[in-house]
């Protein structure tokens, strides 16, 4: 059986969860943590990828670039990787990141939108990174969107492809039907990357698994958007129950978790009404926290907003939207009187 290679993304996807206030020094201890369990790849960013803090994201503590720098200190065999989502990040970050000392790159676009990728791939492909495409939303769009999309990033020179579940939303069918048909069809690795906002992140995760994908992501205590991502020190242990190789050590990774839900974790990261309804609405999992703010600021029902932002098909780079909806619900509401 293939080796699964882990990719670990609380110091990325889990930067929505503390509003992109990650210090250095937990950076640094979280990195150097994981490099000892032997995680083959950390990501760190904004959560929103490089160049996110913004006003329109929420504004980073401290620079990614000096985060990827804390990071690739004490990263030892571990590779640093890097979120970029082309119109957010610019290349020349991707290049800053690079002198930082990140050596692997995941260019983020919407399933529908892999040409915007392109340029950056081939640029990451010349400059030696490990490059991978992660097609976000992958809930939102046919298995043949799906394998369309995907075949263009392999063009561009991908080493992987990840089938990107943002929303929590999808079903195990629906995470078989994607992962076999790229699969039968693609030549390089194929990825998978789960929200446990419906409380299936580790079992869409395994499916992806006995379908053929050899990388998988987690976050370690579920320190993710929404639900979180698959508790990667749960993946691991089953894996290594199930005889599945992954060269990441149990212990560190329990000791570690334990540091995130004393340390870092602002609440116990369940599974809340919000991040339901993320998953069973299909709705972009690092919304919450904006739909949650704009649910006090306007006096309506987060779920209600949550809703409508599905049934919209709101993606990534849309969160002024949010507070749009909100708007408009809280104008119906007093219409309604
Ligand atoms: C920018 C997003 O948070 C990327 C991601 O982790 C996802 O789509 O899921
Ligand atoms: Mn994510």
């Amino acid at each position: 059986m293939t080796k699964v290679l882990l990719t670990e993304v609380a110091l990325r996807d889990g930067s929505h969860v503390v509003a992109h206030q990650f210090t250095k020094e937990q950076v640094r201890y979280v990195t150097e943590m994981l490099s000892k369990a032997n995680v083959p790849f950390i990501e760190v960013t904004h959560g929103d990828g490089l160049g996110g803090s913004s006003l329109q994201y929420g504004f980073s503590k401290v620079h990614d670039i000096e985060l990827v720098e804390e990071a690739a200190k004490v990263a030892g065999d571990s590779k640093v990787s890097v979120l970029l989502i082309p119109g957010i990040g610019t290349i020349s970050q991707l290049k800053d990141a690079h002198a930082a000392g990140a050596r692997m790159v995941r260019v983020a676009t919407h399933v529908t939108e892999a040409d915007v990728s392109k340029q950056h791939i081939e640029t990451a492909r010349n400059m030696g990174m490990e490059t991978i495409g992660f097609l976000m939303m992958s809930h939102s769009a046919p298995p043949e969107k799906v394998l369309e999309q995907a075949l263009l990033m392999e063009s561009y020179g991908a080493h992987a492809v990840y089938v990107t579940d943002s929303a929590g939303a999808m079903l195990p069918s629906d995470v078989r039907d994607r992962i076999s048909l790229l699969r039968k069809n693609l030549k390089i690795d194929i990825g998978f990357h789960a929200h446990n906002n419906l409380s299936l992140a580790v079992a869409n995760s395994l499916v992806a698994i006995e379908e053929g994908a050899t990388r998988i992501d987690g976050s370690i205590c579920c320190l993710g958007a929404g639900a979180g991502n698959t508790q990667t020190e749960v993946l691991v242990a089953v894996l290594e129950r199930m005889g599945i190789e992954t060269g990441v050590d149990l212990y560190p990774m329990l000791d570690l978790a334990e540091y995130v839900r004393n340390d870092i974790l602002p609440h116990p990261q369940d599974i809340t009404t919000g991040s339901l309804v993320m998953g069973y609405a299909g709705v972009y999992s690092s919304f919450l926290r904006h739909a949650n703010v704009a649910a006090e600021k306007v006096g309506v029902d987060a779920r209600d907003i949550l809703v409508e932002l599905g049934k919209l098909n709101v993606v990534g780079g849309q969160e002024d939207m949010i507070l749009e909806v909100a708007s408009e619900i809280a104008r119906e509401k007093v219409g309604k009187i």
